[in-house]
């Protein structure tokens, strides 16, 4: 009886299929979901390190400040942007529009070169003020 499962054929996964932007996308969409939740524990962790008094606060400032750190909240930064604009794509599908199989392939391609700018941006106002 245990030998009938182990003869079944396995569905096809990712390295079958041949990578289109759609659904690089998609995965993106996936990951950038995952890294935002690692990023809001960040956030709760500076929000409570606020609360708990300046020695905490400063040392949580300055370790968000090293290269590390910086690197890590640009990449958090952009994972918003990206989640972001990707799930207005979404809300847009969810509406009945932009299902044309040209329109979403120029979105898929599109949404990581706007996101990319826009997190830049972001980034260069934030230092600016
Ligand atoms: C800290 C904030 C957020 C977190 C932690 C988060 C997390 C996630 C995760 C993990 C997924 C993947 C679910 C899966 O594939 O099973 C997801 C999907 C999704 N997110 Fe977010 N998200 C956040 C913010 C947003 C925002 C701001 C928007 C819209 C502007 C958004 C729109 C969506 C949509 C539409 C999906 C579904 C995509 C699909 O059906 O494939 N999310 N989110």
């Amino acid at each position: 009886m245990a030998n009938v499962t182990n003869k079944r054929p396995l569905s096809p996964h990712l390295q079958i299929y041949k990578p289109i932007p759609t659904m690089v996308m998609s995965i993106v969409h996936r990951i950038t979901g995952g890294a935002l939740a690692v990023g809001t524990i960040i956030l709760a962790w500076w929000l409570i390190a606020a609360a708990s008094g300046k020695p905490y606060f400063d040392w949580i400032s300055w370790l968000l400040g090293t290269w590390i750190g910086l690197i890590v909240l640009f990449g958090y930064t952009w994972a918003l942007v990206h989640h972001m604009l990707g799930g207005m794509r979404h809300f847009m599908w969810d509406m009945g529009h932009g299902f044309d199989k040209h329109f979403t392939t120029k979105m898929a391609i599109a949404l990581p070169v706007v996101s990319i700018c826009l997190t830049v941006v972001i980034w260069i106002v934030g230092l600016a003020i």
